[in-house]
This record gives structure tokens, sequence and C-alpha cells, in this order.
């Protein structure tokens, strides 16, 4: 009996080469460890003024033994970042920061995906009312692509600079996008109360992030106008085909990592409940990181943090006539690190799941 064939083994890929500008924050930590373990990238550069000189596994320790993790710490500099050969960069800089940095790294030839919100809001004027200084790069705003993979994948594949998502707004559009695109709801009845972890204010020094502060605790901020209602707001509009103004109210409870969000509309006139199901798995079929739980199943962050899902559920209030969207995600995977690569691997003509499969 002949013996099986074996199987060629796979030509070795040239591996794409990446740097993280940023790179000791919560996010750039994030995007450190999925990228050390991307089988398709080679991490040529990370950022930070106050770790530079230092190794990434002398700074995280729990990277100590990963292949790659020997990489030291350099300054933010676009002519060192560019002479590492680096072919993208991941900007997880402060807003304001990103925009100049990333400037300077679209000057030399890179491809950029920024995790700030500095090229997310199309119009500059949006942009100093949230922000409260002028935009530090208007003239880049038209090219850049808000990446959301799962709603323009081929524009994302083409773009030279992303403006990924911020934690919030994904949570709260990928539920919503479907349902206002189809007219299924009445766009001037959404509000949408969101929970967050600690991690999602970033790395820093910060009176009221205190553990002795968070802890035990649980509280709204940021209301009426969170910034991240720019944005938000901006892609629904574009979705509905008419301006939307929502509610959004964001909460920081103690946890580190994840966000639940819990988004309430008004049904259209002579829409049935069954149509959103239905639309909802009509936007998000085959697609690899939305994960549909159906009618009546709540989402929870414990099985969505670690990994680059966001979890949706939903459910019908006969009594308000209201749908109640339920989303769950890690702040810093699919909300910023996790889906910064998803759009990175489709610019860089890789399977828009490598390095994301870890659950
Ligand atoms: N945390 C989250 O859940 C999410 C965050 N984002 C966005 O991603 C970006 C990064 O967030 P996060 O990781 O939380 O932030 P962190 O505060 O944790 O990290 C910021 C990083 O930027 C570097 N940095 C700060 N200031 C400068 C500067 N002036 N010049 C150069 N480098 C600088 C810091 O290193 P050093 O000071 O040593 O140089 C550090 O590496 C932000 O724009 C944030 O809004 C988006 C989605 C979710
Ligand atoms: C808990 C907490 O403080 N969260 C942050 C949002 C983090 C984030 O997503 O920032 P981006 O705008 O860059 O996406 C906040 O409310 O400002």
């Amino acid at each position: 009996m002949a013996s099986p064939e074996i199987p060629a083994m796979p030509k070795a890929m040239e591996r794409v080469k990446a740097a993280i500008v940023g790179a000791s924050g919560y996010t750039g930590q994030e995007l450190v460890r999925r990228l050390l373990l991307h089988p398709q990238v080679e991490l040529t550069a990370a950022t930070s003024r106050q770790e530079e000189g230092r190794s990434l596994a002398d700074v995280f320790p729990r990277f100590r033994a990963v292949p790659g993790a020997e990489l030291k710490f350099i300054l933010p500099d676009p002519d060192a970042i560019a002479a590492t050969g680096a072919r993208f960069a991941f900007l997880a800089l402060p807003h304001g920061v990103a925009a100049e940095i990333g400037r300077a790294l679209l000057e030399r030839g890179l491809r950029v995906i920024d995790l700030s919100a500095d090229f997310r809001i199309h119009d500059s004027a949006v942009y100093e009312e949230f922000y409260d200084h002028a935009h530090p790069a208007p003239d880049l705003l038209a090219e850049a692509i808000y990446g959301l993979p799962e709603v323009r994948p081929e524009e994302i594949k083409a773009a030279r600079l992303i403006a990924s998502p911020g934690c919030y707004p994904t949570s709260i559009l990928l539920p919503l996008l479907p349902l206002l695109r189809e007219n299924l709801i009445d766009p001037a009845t959404v509000v949408a109360n969101s929970m967050s972890g600690v991690s999602g204010a970033g790395r820093k020094a910060d009176l009221s992030l205190l553990f002795c502060e968070c802890n035990e605790s649980a509280r709204a901020y940021g209301v009426p106008k969170h910034r991240h209602l720019s944005e938000i707001e901006q892609e629904l509009s574009l979705a509905a085909g008419q301006p939307v103004v929502i509610s959004f109210i964001p909460h920081l409870i103690p946890v580190n990592a994840g966000i639940a969000t819990t988004t309430t509309a008004k049904l259209g006139a002579g829409v049935d409940r069954a149509q959103i199901g239905e639309a909802l798995e009509k936007a998000y079929a085959g697609m690899p990181f939305v994960r549909l739980l159906g009618e009546g199943q709540p989402a929870d962050t414990k099985r969505v943090t670690g990994t680059n899902f966001i979890d949706i559920g939903w459910v019908h209030d006969p009594r308000t006539d209201r749908v109640i969207l339920m989303s769950a995600e890690d702040n810093l995977g699919k909300g910023a690190g996790g889906q910064a690569i998803q759009s990175f691997n489709l610019m860089a003509g890789l399977c828009q799941t490598a390095g994301l499969q870890s659950v």
C-alpha cells in the first residue's frame, strides 16, 4: 500500500516589517503581545521616551522568552523608525501627538494605522469642537479611512492611513449600523449606555484612576458630550443617510479591561422584531470577529476579554417598542489593538485573522 503523500512544507513567507509608536502604553502593550506572536510580522521598532534603551522583556516581564522581546525601545523619532525598515507603523499615542508623527512617517513611505482619534473625524471643525484644539493635520483627513474592517474592507486594503475606531464607538456602531442602513429603527431615539474597564483611560498617573478611587465603585463620566460622540454620530449619520444625534452615557467600572454596551432605540413604523435578527445576520454572516448571540442573549465581557471578538445579542421590549442591543468587547482588543491589526492584515494582503485567534 502506497504511503500517504506528505504535503509540501509551505515556503517561508517574508515577514512584514512593522513598528509600534507608543509601545509602552496599554494599547501599545496589546500590539506588542499580538505582533510578537503574529506569524507573518517582524516587529522592527517599539518606541517610548521613558523606556528608551530597555528591552520589551525588561519593561514587560510577561514577554520574557518570547522571540523578538529582546527588541529595545527607541525614541519616537520618525527617521529612526523608518531606518529599521518598517513598512507599517501602528500609532498608540495620545491624540494630537499621533497626527504629527503620523505625517512624518507617511512622508517617509510608511503606511500608518492610527489608534488615536486624530484622523477619525472627517470635519476638522467637529474635531476642534470635541477635542478643544485645532486639528494638527487637516490636509490628511480626506484620505484617512475609518477602520471598521466589517464595514469597509476594500477601502482599508488600499489605504495609506487608517483611523482605527475608538473602543466605545466600536461597541455601539457594530450593532447599530445594520439597523440604520435598513431603516429598522427611529434614528432620533438612540440611547447608548457603556461600561468600561479602567485600562480604557490609558497607562498614566491620574488620581481618579487610583485603585482606591475606582475599586468597588462605578460612576458615569463624560456626560453629556463625551468626545466619542463625534465619531459615533458621524458614522451613524452616514449609515442612516441623515444627521443622527444620540445620547451616550459612559461609565467606569472596576475591571481591568472590557466594555459592555447596552443601546436602545424605538423600532421604525411597521417594523417587525424578527427583522432585527435578520439584519444582523445579513450584515455579519461569515465575519470572523462578530459573534451574534441571537435574540434574548446578553453579551458578557468575561467571554471576550483577551480576544478580538465582539459579541452582540438583542431583545425587543414590547412595552416600549424598543430594541435593546447588548454588546461586549475588550477595549484593548476589538476596541483598539486587535482591530488595528485586523486592518493591518487587510492592508498587507494577509488573512484577516492572522495573529488574532486567541480565545
Ligand atoms: N486604552 C484604550 O482602551 C484605548 C485607547 N485608544 C487610543 O489609543 C491611544 C493610546 O492609548 P493608550 O495605550 O491607552 O495610552 P497610554 O497612555 O497607555 O500610552 C501612551 C503611549 O504613548 C507614548 N507617548 C505619550 N506621550 C507621547 C509624546 N508626546 N510623544 C511620543 N510618545 C508619547 C507613551 O510612552 P512615553 O511617554 O514613554 O513616550 C506610551 O507608550 C490613545 O490615543 C487612546 O485614546 C483607543 C482605543 C482604546
Ligand atoms: C475609561 C476611559 O477613560 N476611556 C476613555 C476612552 C478610551 C478610548 O477609546 O480612547 P480613544 O478615543 O482614543 O479611542 C475615555 O473615556 O476617554
